[in-house]
């Protein structure tokens, strides 16, 4: 049966892809850089112990700070053991961007998931640069050798993705000369404001057409700086879709990061009709954070606009729960990019969303879901089994969708989600006993 309506005050942990960014920047930087509000999650971890192998210092301090000298763009020794990268995507295509212009070999490996990701996406502008890659098909495990000094290039992404704008950007870093990506499609920008942020000389130029030239001069200095985290919005999504979709909830998310490039979640469940409320909007560490009030509220299907989807990449799993509990149809589209995330997170998320009892449709680019209007998931007979394929975002969706469900979701894996919310459980617990 249905689980009883979610109240209380949470926070979520820090933001994954701003803590990458502040270890890998932090530990090439000249100096100390000093990061609160980090994510401890495997996915940050498998990050910090690639910048350790390749010489950076980072400790954690008795109060939950982290410290990290670094090594000076250009610096970054050869490691002597192969860097695991375990689920994560980000530390896997941005470490590739650092190596490409250091002189250095570095073999990448990481778990079933992540080796059937593509990275040909990073290989072929970072080989244009002159980094030289042994991998079959693209994949991992993949060897590279950097090369040093790589040249500059002008990428235009063949994809909207911040992984592989972020990737030669890095390599940029340690490039003489400019080094330019240009974006037709906004993505998230967390690389370009650290960047700036820890002193590279980097532009960005936007034309009538909202094309974005990004240009960094190389070879950069950077100097360490102290980093304030805000909370995750790709966490806080959880958290907001419960909140809508259990009858009575009533749920303060404290500190949740709202930059325009990651809060699409926000801007679409408002549209279908959610009530969520910005309180107290401040700047955390040169990013826009609320808190954000969430009420149980009917939402209604809606058309997504396909130009919404990079900003809310990650979200599209837990959107796809909220839209089973909406009345009428809710059609996506534009969606390609899911299919190589840590699953299919289309035909997955279907296949889940089936075995719940919801009304699902699948096409190429997206999913087309005719909610119930709030009635609880009729689900199968008994409680279901959702296969999760190594990811996080699966295994939590569905979590999600078990609070409104006649049977209950059963989840085949959750050591997943420690990849980017180890406490999520936890927070989840929290909130139902009130
Ligand atoms: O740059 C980043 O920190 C991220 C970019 C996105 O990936 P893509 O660039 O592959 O879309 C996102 O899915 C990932 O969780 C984090
Ligand atoms: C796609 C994700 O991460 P990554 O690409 O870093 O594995 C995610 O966190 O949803």
């Amino acid at each position: 049966m249905p689980t009883g309506a979610l109240t209380g005050t949470i926070r979520v942990p820090g933001d994954k892809s701003i803590s990458h960014r502040s270890i890998m920047l932090g530990a090439l930087a000249l100096g100390e850089t000093r990061v609160t509000g980090l994510l401890e999650g495997e996915d940050v971890m498998s990050t910090a112990a690639a910048m350790r192998a390749m010489g950076a210092k980072i400790e954690k301090t008795d109060d939950g700070e982290w410290i990290i000298n670094g090594v000076g763009v250009g610096g970054l020794l050869q490691p002597e053991t192969a860097l695991d990268m375990g689920n994560s995507g980000t530390s896997t295509r941005l470490l590739m961007g650092l190596v490409a212009s250091h002189g250095i070999t570095a073999t990448f490996v990481g778990d079933a998931s992540l080796s059937k990701r593509p990275m040909g996406r990073v290989i072929d502008p970072l080989s244009t640069m002159g980094a030289d890659f042994t991998s079959t098909e693209g994949r991992l495990p993949l060897t590279m050798r950097g090369a040093s000094p790589a040249v500059p290039i002008t990428y235009r992404l063949p994809m909207a993705s911040a992984q592989v704008k972020s990737a030669v950007l890095l390599a940029g870093l340690n490039t003489p000369g400019i080094t330019t990506v240009i974006e037709p499609v906004p993505t998230r920008d967390h690389s370009e404001r650290m960047l700036r942020g820890f002193g590279a000389n980097l532009t960005v130029e936007v034309d009538e057409e909202g094309t974005r030239t990004i240009q960094i001069h190389g070879p950069a200095e950077l100097k360490g700086q102290t980093i304030v985290v805000p909370g995750d919005p790709s966490s806080a999504a959880f958290f907001i879709v419960a909140a809508l979709t259990v009858p009575g909830s009533d749920v303060l998310i404290e500190n949740v990061g709202l930059n325009p490039t990651r809060a699409g979640i926000v801007t679409v469940l408002r549209q279908m009709g959610g009530s969520i409320e910005e309180v107290n909007p401040r700047e955390v560490g040169g990013e826009p954070v609320a808190d954000l009030r969430v009420r149980h509220s009917q939402l209604h299907g809606i058309e997504v606009d396909p130009d919404i989807v990079p900003s809310m990449v990650d979200e599209f799993p837990v959107l796809f729960v909220a839209a089973a509990q909406a009345k009428g149809r809710t059609v996506t589209k534009g969606l390609e990019e899911l299919r190589v995330k840590e699953s299919d997170r289309i035909t997955v998320m279907r296949v889940a969303l089936e075995l719940a009892g919801a009304n699902v449709q699948e096409t190429e680019d997206g999913l087309i879901i005719e909610g119930t209007g709030g009635a609880p998931l009729p689900g199968t007979s008994g409680a279901i089994h959702v296969a999760t394929h190594l990811d996080h975002r699966i295994a939590m969706s569905m979590a999600i969708a078990g609070l409104n469900s006649m049977n209950g979701v059963a989840i085949d894996d959750t050591s997943p989600i420690a990849t980017s919310f180890p406490n999520f459980e936890a927070l989840l617990a929290s909130l139902v006993a009130g």
